[in-house]
C-alpha cells in the first residue's frame, strides 16, 4: 500500500454497496466458512464485523495521519450508491488502526503494518445481533452493480457456517523475552529516578515475548477462545497486507462516538486476581485504597478530561470502580461527553492516554523511545472502525500480539510512577500476557468459567 495512492478520489471513483441477509452465524462460524480475513472487530454492545479484501485502502504517515485517513476515507464514502432501505448495521465501515509512534518504521516483525492503515472491505459480514448481513462494496471508476451482485451471489452460495468451538490449543514450544528481568529492573529503576528528579510524572514501559507454537496460528480458534474468556473486551484482528495478523482482547475503550454521544474512560492501575474470593476482595480493596494506585489512575483520568476539552463538551466523570478480568483487576473511571467531532479527531486528541504513554506526554514518549529495546508497532495504539458519519469505536490495542505462522509476539506494559517497585511491575506485566498466552498454552485458561463481569459494555466492573 502506498501512503498517497491508496485511494481513488471521489471524482475518479464511486462506491457501490449492496447488502443481503445470510443465515445467522457466530463470528467464529463466519471465520471458519469464509477463510482468512483482513479485519475482524467485535466489541461489547456492537455487532461483530469481519472484512475480506479491499474495496478501498487508506494509509498515512506522520503526525497528520489521523486527519489524512479521515480525508481520504471521506472521499471514498462521500456519496455511496446504496439502497436507502439497506440496514444501518450493515453500512460500509472502514476498519484498521495506527502505530503507537508517529515515526513508526513498519519494519522487522511490523513489516506490512504502515503508520496508519484502514480498509473498506470488499466483503463485509456483520454478526452478533441475532442477524447476519453480508455487504459487498466496490469502489473505483469502474465500480458497477453487476460485479457487486455477482460477489453477493458467490459468497451467499459458499456460506456454510461451521459452528465448531475452538480446537485444543496448539501448545508452546519455546518463549524468549525481549527484556530480561535484570534489564527490566534497570529500566524501571532509571525511570523512577527520572520521575523523582522531576523530569516526568509517569511513564508506561512495556516488553514483548517471542513465542514459538507447536502448530500454526489459527485465527478462528484464537477468536473463539478470546470470545469465551473475554466477552466484554474489544476483540480484534488486523492484517493490513498479506503478512502477519495483529490481534488481541483489549479491556480499554479509547473512545466511541455514536451520534453526539462520546464514551471513554480511564483504565489504569492493576493488581492480580486472588485464588479465593477473600483474597480477591482483599486485592481489590488494596487497589482502591493504595495512594500509589490511586495516583497512577487519577493522572490518567485527569489528563483524559484535559485531552477531551478541545473536542467535546459536557464532560462527565462517573464513579471510580474495580474492573475484574480473568488474570488482573484494574481501576476504571467511566467518562462521557458530547461531541460532533469525527471519531478520528477524538482518537487524535486522546492518543496516547497516560495509560499507555505517560505524563507529560512528550517527556514520556522520549523515555519510552530511549528505554524500550523492542518496537511497539501497533501495540498500545488505536484500533477500531468508523463510518461515513464519523461514528465509530476505537480500543487501545492492549493484551495483544503479532502472529505469523508458528511465531507469536505478545506485548505487555505497566505504568511506572515515583514509588513503583520493579519486581511488582514485572509480575504485573507477566499477568498481562495471559490473555494471549492462554490462547496457545495447552493448560491455558480459555474455556474456564468467565470471571469477567461486564453488563456495562466493555467497561463493566466487578
Ligand atoms: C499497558 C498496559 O496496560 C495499561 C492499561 C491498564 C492498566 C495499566 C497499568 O496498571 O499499568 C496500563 O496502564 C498493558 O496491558 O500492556
Amino acid at each position: 500500500m502506498d501512503s498517497r495512492e491508496g485511494v481513488a478520489r471521489a471524482d475518479t471513483g464511486r462506491l457501490v454497496s449492496r447488502t443481503v441477509r445470510l443465515p445467522d452465524a457466530s463470528l467464529t462460524g463466519v471465520l471458519r466458512t469464509l477463510g482468512r480475513p483482513n479485519a475482524v472487530w467485535t466489541a461489547p454492545e456492537e455487532p461483530g464485523v469481519v472484512g475480506y479484501g479491499a474495496a478501498a485502502q487508506v494509509t498515512a504517515d506522520g503526525p497528520e495521519r489521523f486527519e489524512a485517513v479521515r480525508e481520504r476515507a471521506n472521499d471514498v464514502l462521500a456519496s455511496p450508491d446504496r439502497p436507502a432501505d439497506a440496514p444501518a448495521v450493515a453500512r460500509p465501515r472502514f476498519l484498521g488502526g495506527f502505530a503507537f509512534h508517529d515515526g513508526h518504521a513498519g519494519a522487522g516483525p511490523w513489516a506490512g503494518f504502515p503508520t496508519a492503515a484502514f480498509v473498506l472491505p470488499h466483503v463485509q459480514v456483520v454478526t452478533g445481533t441475532g442477524e447476519t448481513w453480508l455487504t459487498v462494496n466496490t469502489h473505483g471508476p469502474n465500480a458497477d452493480e453487476a460485479t457487486v451482485e455477482r460477489t453477493l451471489r458467490d459468497v451467499t452460495e459458499r456460506f456454510a457456517p461451521d459452528e465448531r468451538g475452538a480446537a485444543s490449543p496448539p501448545g508452546v514450544v519455546s518463549t524468549e523475552r525481549t527484556t530480561s528481568r535484570a534489564e527490566w529492573r534497570e529500566q524501571v529503576t532509571a525511570a523512577t529516578e527520572r520521575i523523582r528528579s522531576g523530569e516526568l510524572e509517569k511513564v508506561v514501559l512495556a516488553q514483548a515475548l517471542d513465542v514459538t507454537l507447536a502448530e500454526s496460528f489459527s485465527l478462528p480458534d484464537a477468536m473463539a477462545r478470546l470470545g469465551d474468556t473475554y466477552p466484554a473486551c474489544f476483540r480484534f484482528a488486523l492484517r493490513p497486507t498479506d503478512g502477519a495478523t495483529f490481534f488481541g482482547a483489549s479491556p480499554e475503550r479509547l473512545v466511541t462516538r455514536d451520534g453526539d454521544a462520546l464514551r471513554t474512560g480511564a483504565l489504569a492501575a492493576t493488581v492480580g486476581r486472588g485464588e479465593e474470593p477473600d483474597e480477591d476482595q482483599q486485592l481489590a480493596a488494596d487497589l482502591r485504597s493504595s495512594s500509589k494506585y490511586r495516583h497512577e489512575h487519577e493522572v490518567v483520568a485527569e489528563r483524559i478530561r484535559e485531552q477531551l476539552a478541545g473536542v467535546a463538551s459536557g464532560i462527565e466523570t462517573g464513579e471510580r470502580r474495580v474492573r475484574k478480568l480473568e488474570a488482573v483487576q484494574h481501576l476504571f473511571t467511566p467518562i462521557t461527553a458530547s461531541s460532533d467531532a469525527h471519531v478520528l479527531d477524538l482518537v487524535e486528541a486522546l492518543h496516547p492516554t497516560p495509560a499507555v504513554g505517560g505524563l507529560p506526554p512528550d517527556a514520556a514518549l522520549r523515555v519510552i523511545r530511549e528505554t524500550e529495546t523492542f518496537d511497539r508497532g501497533w501495540y498500545a495504539a488505536p484500533v477500531g472502525w468508523f463510518d461515513r458519519s464519523g461514528d465509530g469505536t476505537f480500543a487501545v490495542a492492549l493484551r495483544s500480539a503479532l502472529a505469523d505462522g508458528t511465531h507469536v509476539r505478545p506485548f505487555a506494559g505497566a505504568g511506572i510512577v515515583a514509588d513503583s517497585d520493579p519486581d511488582t511491575e514485572w509480575e504485573e506485566v507477566q499477568l498481562k500476557y495471559r490473555p494471549v498466552l492462554d490462547v496457545f498454552e495447552a493448560d491455558g485458561g480459555a474455556g474456564d468459567a468467565v470471571t469477567e463481569d461486564g453488563p456495562n459494555g466493555g467497561d463493566g466492573d466487578a
